[in-house]
């Protein structure tokens, strides 16, 4: 039964559902999750009576309210991050922020508003709470209905509000607290009363997974203690930990004489301090808030934490960055571009997020090989698709840019027709110019982490390592895969350090992103490769297996076929 609100109309909810597919039938969906039409404008919800006909599988609160119904009559859950904070009229900061930067990431976000605000450009004119009963009541309607993963909390005006989400969490527990203890907004105004700083330290921060203060906020929790180098944020990180968060990341964007935006992560044990570019912007406005949702949105979609972090950062360097040009209200502060990616195509057709399982035959072209055969590069792309690659790399060594990128839209055409990811090898501004789907990039290349500010996160990013401490680097700055070898002595590839069977296991084991194997790999030895079988391992990349060969299509099917039977002994995990 729906629950009678204060002072509006009460019985009337709007489900939080939508087809996927424009040319899925609504009225036969709604039917099927339990709403009926009541008006042209809004929907009268009730819960389903039945799992008719078995098409609504699993937990059925779950099912109201976030599944979304797939192609085919199935369902598809989504991450959801509950965001619990003010509202920002201006829409750059706040509620507003946190919905733009969790819907970018692919997370379903919901809303509890805590405080309206009168805020813009110039700053804020007002602030209005909402009484404590009534966020009480928004969280129960969220958080009784809806499978939330995880809670984010932004501007939390009164002690008396931080005690009613404790209460609520202690209700209904979730998988992650993420608390931003927002306290004053980037135009100096406060948004928190001093009464608060208790409620953060006395109540919610034992329950947080992770803790995002700014320097102000760091210094405010810390009774005014002064922050102006990384060590100083390191004792700050220590100090608000030693208060009961899991984790805590201090935010240096306000660093003194600094020229990067380092933040500083503690994990109880580890410090780790985190680089990043500082993006010459007015629009900063709601960078916090921002950040913090991301975190959520990557914690909600399975991150682990530091992970989470790095792409949360990685987000907001390239917000920041595709905001230079915006002017959005008079005021000093505008809001950053959380929608970049919708703008710059990225979700285009083809456009696609990684796969690990894409890393199985990995095809790598080359201009020498080639030539040698007779071949134009687009004939080689198109044969190893159809012999059964599932991605290709263009690395075209000797290629001019222009011939480079020519090349590449040709590939592109036949790789997006085929579903096959196409990557470019070393050259970030080629695959920007044909919008490719990643790159790969090696040691001497450009880093990964810049590599992904520029190509924002949808792209992939592959990085050769050939140990366990580039394993780490290359997770730690946003990589999707990396690339392990020479498993074995190559002659495509000069003075290429082998670091063996043994030296691949190494780095499997010490990746936490998948791996494929590189390096002399063939017909002969693929199969001993799969069964190293160890976890990561995706796949291996050829050039001249396929590529110095006369018919590229058989060589790939044997290949394909060799790598089956490997990876069903070797029971990889896939
Ligand atoms: C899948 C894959 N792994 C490794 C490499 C090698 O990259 P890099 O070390 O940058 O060397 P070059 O290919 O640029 O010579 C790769 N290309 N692909
Ligand atoms: C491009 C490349 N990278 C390597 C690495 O070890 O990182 S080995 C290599 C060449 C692989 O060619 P082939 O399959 O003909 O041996
Ligand atoms: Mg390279």
């Amino acid at each position: 039964m729906l629950e009678l609100l204060d002072s509006c109309d009460s019985r009337r909810f709007r489900a939080t559902k939508m087809p996927i597919n424009p040319s899925f039938d609504t009225s036969s969906f709604m039917a099927v999750a339990g709403v009926a039409t009541a008006s042209p404008s809004s929907l009268i919800y009730t819960r389903p009576s039945s799992r008719s006909g078995g098409r609504i599988p699993g937990n059925a609160r779950r099912t109201t309210a976030v599944v979304m119904a797939a192609e085919n009559g199935g369902w598809r859950t989504m991450p959801h991050v509950l965001t619990v904070a003010g509202s920002d009229s201006g829409a750059g900061a706040g509620i507003q922020a946190d919905i733009k930067a969790c819907g970018a990431l692919g997370a379903y976000c919901s809303s509890v508003i805590t405080a309206v605000t009168a805020q813009n450009t110039v700053g804020v004119q007002g602030v209005h709470s909402v009484p404590e009963a009534f966020v009480a009541k928004q969280l129960r309607s969220v958080l009784s209905d809806m499978a939330v993963d995880v809670v984010k909390t932004g501007m939390l005006p009164s002690v008396g509000i931080i005690k009613v989400l404790c209460r609520s969490l202690q209700e209904f527990p979730v998988k992650a607290l993420v608390v931003d203890p927002v306290m004053v907004s980037t135009s100096g105004d406060m948004l928190a009363g001093p009464s608060t700083l208790s409620g953060y330290r006395d109540e919610l921060f034992v329950m947080a997974d992770i803790v995002t203060p700014n320097l102000k906020e760091a210094s405010a929790l810390l009774g005014g203690m002064s922050l102006r180098t990384v060590s100083d944020m390191c004792s700050a990180a220590k100090s608000i930990h030693n208060l009961g968060p899991r984790n805590v990341l201090v935010k240096g964007g306000h660093l003194p004489g600094s020229s990067e935006a380092t933040d500083v992560f503690f994990d109880g044990e580890n410090y780790h301090v985190l680089h990043g570019s500082r993006v010459n912007t007015r629009n900063t406005h709601g960078t916090g808030c921002t950040l913090a949702s991301c975190i959520a949105a990557e914690l909600a979609k399975g991150s682990p934490m530091l992970q989470a972090v790095q792409r949360a950062k990685t987000f907001v360097e390239s917000a920041l960055d595709y905001s230079k040009d915006i002017l959005i209200g008079n005021g000093p502060q505008g809001p950053l571009d959380h929608l970049f990616d919708l703008n710059t195509h990225a979700h285009t057709a083809g456009a696609r997020s990684f796969d690990a399982n894409d890393l199985f035959l990995y095809a790598v072209t080359d201009s020498g090989m080639n030539r040698k055969w007779g071949r134009c590069i687009v004939d080689a792309v198109k044969a190893s698709i159809e012999g059964g690659a599932t991605i290709v790399q263009l690395r075209e060594k000797e290629a001019v840019t222009r011939d480079f990128i020519e090349a590449a839209n040709a590939c592109l055409e036949i790789c997006r027709s085929n579903r096959v990811p196409l990557l470019i090898n070393d050259r970030v501004d080629v695959a920007l110019a044909c919008d490719a789907d990643g790159v790969h990039v090696g040691q001497s290349d450009m880093p990964a982490r810049v590599a992904r500010s520029i190509l924002g996160p949808q792209k992939i990013i592959g990085v050769s390592c050939k140990t366990a401490a580039q394993a780490e680097q290359a997770w730690a700055d946003g990589a999707d895969y990396i690339g392990c070898g020479g498993v074995f002595p190559t002659t495509t590839k000069a003075n290429n350090l082998t670091v063996g069977l043994d030296g691949l296991k190494v780095v499997c084991l010490a990746s936490k992103l998948p791996v494929v194997a590189i390096g002399g790999i063939s017909a002969a030895n693929a199969g001993s490769v799969m069964e190293i079988s160890v976890p990561r391992l995706k796949g291996v990349a050829v050039v001249s297996a396929l590529f110095n060969r006369e018919c590229i299509v058989t060589e790939a099917r044997r290949l394909k076929s060799i790598l089956m039977d490997s990876s069903s002994h070797a029971k990889l995990s896939v």
